[in-house]
């Protein structure tokens, strides 16, 4: 049995009054390492809520939700953060890249938070990852002066600078056009291949979603 990366028991979840209509309902999932899985289902079935429920960053829920074997009810708002920030790494629709600070500043961001490693460390890290996801040659650019595909491969290079446990995208090839988005998956792909990165990826294209190891099929709020 490989390593459980994340796992829930019977997780549910409405909005204010609406308790009669939840958005999730008894969500049972165990992820494990190395695996890349893919959430797809129509548009209001919960994909997003799901994400924010198992990232720890919407903590108003019922049931239970294990990361890397440690139960994270009851747990309080910094002890998530700091889970969030040693073994999650993030990817959304839009980059959210500042374009102030070079695209190996931003890179080096998330590590400069945690604290674990020296300046020098992390612009190194930092340096790897974007040789990772051969964008070392834009190292010094802004943001600005890349292209959508370009900059969504430094915001992964973001993601992984503290080497998380797993990756999790929100429609990370959302706001692409055709080319980039099959770069953006490509490049995901490849993480899964040859890092053995776990990944859980929200996308409304099934074409994606068919190539990734799993896909968790939503509909109305449940796994179907
Ligand atoms: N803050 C909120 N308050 C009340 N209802 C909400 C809230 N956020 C989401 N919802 C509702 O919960 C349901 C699931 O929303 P969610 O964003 O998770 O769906 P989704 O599958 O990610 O949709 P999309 O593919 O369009 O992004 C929807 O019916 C939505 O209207």
């Amino acid at each position: 049995m490989k390593e459980l990366i994340l796992q829930t028991s019977h997780i549910s979840k409405s909005f204010g009054d609406a308790v009669d209509v939840p958005v999730l309902s008894d969500i049972n999932l165990q992820l494990a390492k190395g695996e890349f899985v893919s959430v797809t289902g129509k548009s209001g079935c919960g994909k997003s809520t799901l994400l924010y429920v198992l990232s720890t960053m919407d903590t108003d829920y019922d049931g239970e939700l294990y990361i890397d074997g440690v139960c994270m009810n009851g747990k309080t708002e910094p002890q998530l953060a700091r889970v969030r920030n040693e073994k999650i790494g993030f990817v959304f629709q839009f980059h959210y890249l500042l374009n102030e600070f070079s695209v190996l500043q931003n890179v080096m961001m998330p590590a400069l938070r945690l604290g674990r490693w020296e300046a020098d460390e992390i612009r190194q890290r930092a340096y790897d990852k974007l040789v990772t996801l051969d964008m070392a040659q834009h190292a010094q650019k802004k943001p600005n002066q890349l292209s959508g595909g370009q900059k969504q491969r430094v915001a992964i290079a973001r993601a992984l600078i503290n080497d998380p446990l797993i990756i999790m995208g929100d429609e990370p090839t959302g706001n692409l056009d055709k080319r980039n988005s099959e770069i953006v998956f490509e490049t995901f792909l490849q993480l899964a291949q040859t890092q053995g990165q776990t990944l859980l990826i929200v996308t409304h294209d099934q074409e994606f979603a068919r190539r990734t190891g799993r896909t968790i099929q939503m509909q109305d709020g449940k796994v179907a």
